[in-house]
């Protein structure tokens, strides 16, 4: 199945994918970043996956979320008439569960479903039994049970005729539904050495389920009306994304789908990166949503505690900093492409904008009302007083190139933006501060970086210092308020990435093959968040029509349901890489708001 074939569900601490063809391809449990129990995504179905449709190989689906919820409904035409299928998770209380309703609304329609569940990403076929009238599995760590109302055959699926089949740990059943039945189906998962959690009631889960997305996001004050409907469904993707234990955001919930199909570039994004968790905060306060932005700075501020100089890139989710990379040589990766990567060895890597990132993030919060005290504001100055003295140094950049460490302009840029937002901050009066000290290295940033990060004679800033490439990330600059809009220079390079980044009207965020980048091979889609950046800065520089068709036809790359991943591959005209992806989501929150506003607005003057 295609990428963009794939339904989000989730509970705010994992989170699963839901097939077109009625399968859950995956889910790792507990939480976004523990091993998968159903990992059919990044092989094939004997990686463990949760099938129900209707039996008819024909049967068509029709797909939505009820409302402004993550309950996904799939309407099922098939022989003998017409089904539906609710699938969520619910809030969690003591455990989590997957809680599949179906329900007849015609005829009467035969289904099937198929259970292989596959601890430890695909490659621990568990014990399992019937217990109670439900089947228990357990494997090492994990248990897990299926409560459902109809007799199930254990360890003898009839076999998907994918490779799943008698014999092979598959709980199957076949079963039928008539107009008017209601069929709850929950799978439930503990840990091995604990006692089965409470019974979920489906359907009181069910209330719980709509009453708390729907009740998230009637605090929502947004206001635009001719995006509404993309923002709200990117709004409520964000915060499927945030591990609500915690207050941190994963970049995405899966890990190895491919930037190129095929490729090697498959990475994992289940993890906080420091510089996505900020802008996806700014979408977020943008809309009105201040306790989220709390819980992030609140984590922010336990996971980076001690010295700035050991400040990481990226944390787990509760602040862990070691996130080793290995892979899963077992899986055969998402349509052949592998390697699957399991942890991010960018951990370790030096990306000098993120300081940038985080002091502009926390800045928008003050001005947003977030009340800050003096551990936020300490935590602000001794990051400012380390960048002060390292913005000089290479780093690997915010495209994160497992290269050798460049100067690269859009670090420079951010290291700009850190003193600036600093020196604000001062000047509102909200706290003291070396205010004379950071204007004076906002000047000196400003003059180096439009000497050794532009081009003149090609009229546009590079990616490195003296770099013969381009960078979709400067298309930031007039955002970030660098330099105006109108400035000559920032047309050049905003040309120039069309010209040289340009795919089909969408942007690649650089090259590969200039400058010996990185030490990997094959390249990858055009990176959308990107080409939502294009899209701001066509708009600030006065070209809104231009803006908003680019615009309007990046929403038209959403699935059914709203959904994108990180890239997309103009030629084969699919989504690609992890999905769904912060970064795009909330790119459209950002452009959305501000083409309904008239014109985007540099992040300062908001
Ligand atoms: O493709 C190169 C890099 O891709 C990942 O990094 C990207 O994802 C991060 C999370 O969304 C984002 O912060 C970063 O800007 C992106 O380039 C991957 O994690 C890296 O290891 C990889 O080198």
């Amino acid at each position: 199945m295609r990428i963009e074939d794939y339904a989000l569900i989730g509970d705010m601490q994992t989170a699963a994918l839901v097939g077109r063809n009625g399968s859950i391809d995956w889910l790792c449990l507990p939480r976004f970043d523990s091993a998968a129990c159903f990992a059919a995504l990044l092989d094939d179905p004997r990686a463990g996956r949760w099938l129900l449709a209707p039996a008819d190989a024909d049967a068509t689906a029709r797909r939505r979320y009820r409302q402004d919820t993550l309950v996904l409904e799939t309407t099922w035409e098939a022989e003998g008439g017409c089904v539906r299928v609710l699938d969520f998770m619910p809030p969690r209380v003591e455990a989590p569960d997957v809680v599949r309703i179906v329900e007849g609304v015609r005829g009467r329609v035969e289904m099937r479903t198929e259970l292989a569940l596959r601890f430890d990403y695909g490659s621990i076929v568990p014990w399992t039994r019937q217990d109670g009238g439900e089947l228990a599995a357990v494997a090492g760590p994990d248990s897990a049970w299926l409560d459902a109302p109809v007799p199930l055959d254990e360890g003898t699926g009839e076999g998907t005729g994918e490779g799943t089949g008698e014999g092979t740990g598959v709980t199957a059943a076949r079963f039928s539904v008539a107009a008017g039945d209601r069929l709850p189906f929950v799978l439930t998962w503990q840990q091995s050495w604990l006692p089965r959690p409470a019974r979920v009631d489906a359907f009181t889960a069910l209330d719980d389920t709509e009453r708390t997305w729907t009740g998230w996001l009637r605090d929502c004050t947004y206001q635009g009306s001719r995006y509404g409907d993309a923002v709200r469904r990117s709004l409520l993707t964000l915060k499927a994304l945030t591990y609500a234990p915690t207050g941190g955001l994963v970049a995405a919930p899966t890990t190895s789908l491919p930037e190129e199909i095929g490729g090697t570039r498959n990475w994992d994004y289940r993890y906080s990166w420091l510089r996505d968790a900020s802008f996806t905060l700014r979408a977020l306060l943008q809309a009105g949503y201040e306790d989220e932005a709390r819980a992030w700075r609140d984590w922010l501020l336990r996971a980076v505690a001690g010295d700035p100089a050991d400040l990481q890139i990226m944390y787990t989710l509760d602040g862990t900093r070691r996130i080793p990379e290995w892979r899963a040589e077992w899986l055969r990766g998402y349509e052949g492409s592998h390697p699957v990567r399991v942890g991010n060895a960018a951990y370790a890597q030096v990306q000098l904008d993120v300081y940038g990132e985080v002091l502009d993030c926390l800045y928008q919060g003050r001005r947003a009302g977030l009340h800050h005290d003096d551990a936020a504001w300490d935590l602000q100055r001794a990051l400012m007083d380390y960048l002060e003295g390292h913005w000089r140094d290479p780093d690997h950049g915010l495209w994160e190139v497992r290269g050798p460490r460049r100067h690269f302009t859009h670090s420079k840029v951010l290291a700009w933006v850190a003193a600036d937002r600093m020196v604000r901050t001062v000047e509102s009066g909200d706290h003291g501060g070396p205010a004379g000290r950071w204007r004076a290295l906002r000047e000196e940033v400003h003059r180096e970086v439009c000497e050794h990060g532009y081009d003149a004679e090609r009229n546009t800033f590079t990616q490195f210092y003296g770099s013969r490439g381009v960078d979709a990330a400067l298309l930031l600059i007039p955002r970030l308020g660098f330099l105006p809009p109108s400035d000559p220079r920032v047309a050049g390079t905003v040309e120039a990435v069309r010209r040289e980044l340009g795919r089909d009207g969408l942007v690649l965020r650089h090259r590969h093959d200039l400058d010996n980048l990185d030490e990997l091979t094959g390249g990858e889609g055009t990176f959308l968040a990107c080409s939502f950046w294009l899209a701001d800065a066509l708009a600030l520089m006065g070209k809104g029509e231009e803006a908003r068709e680019l615009f309007e036809r990046l929403l038209g790359l959403r699935n059914d349901v709203g959904l994108l991943a990180e890239e997309y591959d103009t030629a084969r005209r699919r989504q690609v890489g992890n999905f769904p992806q912060a970064y795009s989501h909330l790119a459209v929150v950002n452009t959305a708001a501000a083409l309904e506003a008239g014109a985007p607005v540099s992040t300062t003057e908001r």
